[in-house]
């Protein structure tokens, strides 16, 4: 059995390493060979990147892609993915061309509205403590004037502050719930900044409330944290056309798809099974900007599906319709994401990213990102209801299967284009190379 170790963290790069490669893996010179190749020859830059994160010992690539013609409130973008699954850019490029001629997307901001929480107990009378923060709520506001004021300058800050009182879920159980905006930043340093001020002050007042007991004045602060549950942080994409014009060519065939697209939607409403994949496959496009552009796909990831179960059920994040032959297709979804702060300013592939995407303000990149989501999702379900998702997704995966089949260039030439005519699956591919390879 391997022995845990004391003080990792505190190893060189070199001695983690060889700690790990020879303790967990076969053949430690490979292993050495191998986490070596991926690192970057500018030693500044491969520091850069050590730095990011903790116990660093290589890189991770995933590719980055570009979806070029996205045609977004009539500004034309193309927009970097990050991203391991193959078919998303492609899914996503295709979709951007289908409505690059029906008039391209159109996105609205609802709200840009952030939330952070003081969670704390409080064992005493109500009332008094409502009166409390009454008469505390200034003082709040003064403590964290000196975080508060660039932001302020900005035209952001704090936009509101409440005690809820939420005993009859949790005894004793109250909280300062409080709502900001965070201008071009995703805000969570900001925010939990501002509530460990509230959270220290909110102790410190009660200890002198005259009016309080002795137990009513020894409020005990559990955690302050922001929220990444941000239902009034959201942003509105979507494509509509005349229903002639998603076929022009076939009037009816053109309401079938469309009725066909619609009613996939309506599965996605009605039935979690199919929503959780239905939303996986908006992800696919928003993770992919998201990570791109440097922001917290996990926060992102958190908010979207709270999001999708808001009204109790999980749900559909995309809604499609037909009314007056007109195909509407739309997207809502929460964004708390940035284009200042984290890693935005410091990954020099985020820095391009930004810089192909026109340097866009936060509430801009919640729309490119939502437009993302949207057109990964009509490309997927436009798939599904009409040649299934394999043909495509797997002309797309084909490469893969081959690089691990070990195919040559010239065996990959070959193989791609007999799969233009003959549907690929995984054994159809093995067996199509075993062929080739073997001059059957
Ligand atoms: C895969 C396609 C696009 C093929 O579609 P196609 O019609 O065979 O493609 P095409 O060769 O006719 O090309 C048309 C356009 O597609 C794009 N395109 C086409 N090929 C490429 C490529 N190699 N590289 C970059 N872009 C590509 C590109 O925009 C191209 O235009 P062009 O550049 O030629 O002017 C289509 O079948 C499709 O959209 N499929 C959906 C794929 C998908 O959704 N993948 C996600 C992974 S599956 C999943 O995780 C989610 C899911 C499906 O479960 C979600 C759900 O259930 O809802
Ligand atoms: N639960 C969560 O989601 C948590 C996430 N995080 C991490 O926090 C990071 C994001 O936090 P941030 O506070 O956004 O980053 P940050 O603290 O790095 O930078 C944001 C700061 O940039 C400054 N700024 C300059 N120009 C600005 C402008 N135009 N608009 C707004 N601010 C401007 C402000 O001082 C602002 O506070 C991400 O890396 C995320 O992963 C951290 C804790 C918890």
């Amino acid at each position: 059995m391997i022995a845990p170790i004391e003080g990792f963290s505190k190893l060189s790069k070199e001695a983690k390493i060889s700690w790990i490669a020879k303790h967990y893996t076969h053949n430690s010179e490979q292993t050495l060979e191998l986490l070596q190749q991926y690192w970057n020859k500018d030693a500044q830059l491969q520091k850069l990147h050590d730095e990011f994160i903790e116990n660093t010992i290589t890189n991770f690539y995933l590719p980055f892609g570009i979806a070029p013609n996205f045609l977004i409130n009539d500004r034309l973008y193309a927009i970097p993915m990050a991203i391991e699954e193959s078919s998303v850019v492609a899914a996503a490029s295709k979709a951007a061309k289908f409505w690059l001629s029906r008039g391209g997307f159109k996105t609205t901001i609802l709200g840009t509205e952030k939330v952070g929480q003081v969670h704390f107990m409080y064992t005493g009378d109500a009332e008094k403590l409502a009166q409390f923060f009454s008469a505390l709520k200034p003082q709040l506001l003064a403590n964290v004037a000196s975080i508060t004021k660039n932001m302020e300058k900005r035209g952001g800050g704090i936009s509101g502050i409440e005690l809820r009182n939420k005993t009859a879920e949790l005894e004793n159980y109250y909280q300062l719930h409080c709502t900001f905006e965070t201008m071009n930043a995703m805000g969570a340093n900001f925010i939990n900044s501002c509530l460990e001020v509230f959270a220290k002050t909110l102790k410190a007042e009660a200890q002198n409330y005259p009016a309080f007991t002795d137990q009513e004045k020894d409020i005990e602060i559990v955690m302050s944290i922001l929220s990444n549950n941000v239902p009034n942080c959201v942003v509105r994409a979507e494509v509509s056309c005349a229903v002639n014009d998603l076929k022009p060519q076939d009037a009816a065939s053109s309401l079938e798809f469309a009725k066909k697209m619609v009613r996939a939607v309506n599965i996605a409403k009605v039935e979690p099974f199919r929503a959780v994949t239905h939303n996986k496959g908006i992800m696919n496009g928003i993770d992919a900007v998201v990570l791109a552009t440097g922001n917290d796909f996990r926060a992102i990831e958190a908010g979207a599906h709270a999001y999708a179960s808001k009204d109790g059920k999980y749900t559909s994040l995309t809604h499609a319709s037909i009314e007056d032959d007109q195909f509407k297709f739309w997207i809502e979804i929460p964004l708390a994401i940035g284009t200042v702060g984290g890693l935005t300013n410091l990954h020099p592939l985020v820095k391009v990213a930004l810089e192909i995407l026109q340097n866009p303000t936060a509430k801009e990149l919640m729309e490119i990102v939502a437009v993302a989501g949207l057109a990964q999702n009509f490309a997927a379900v436009k798939s599904l209801v009409t040649t299934g998702i394999q043909q495509g997704h797997m002309k797309m995966h084909l490469l893969n299967i081959l690089n691990q089949l070990g195919a040559t260039e010239a065996e990959k030439q070959t193989l791609v284009n007999h799969f233009k005519k003959n549907t690929a699956s995984h054994s159809a591919v093995v067996t199509a190379f075993e062929a080739l390879r073997n001059n059957v």
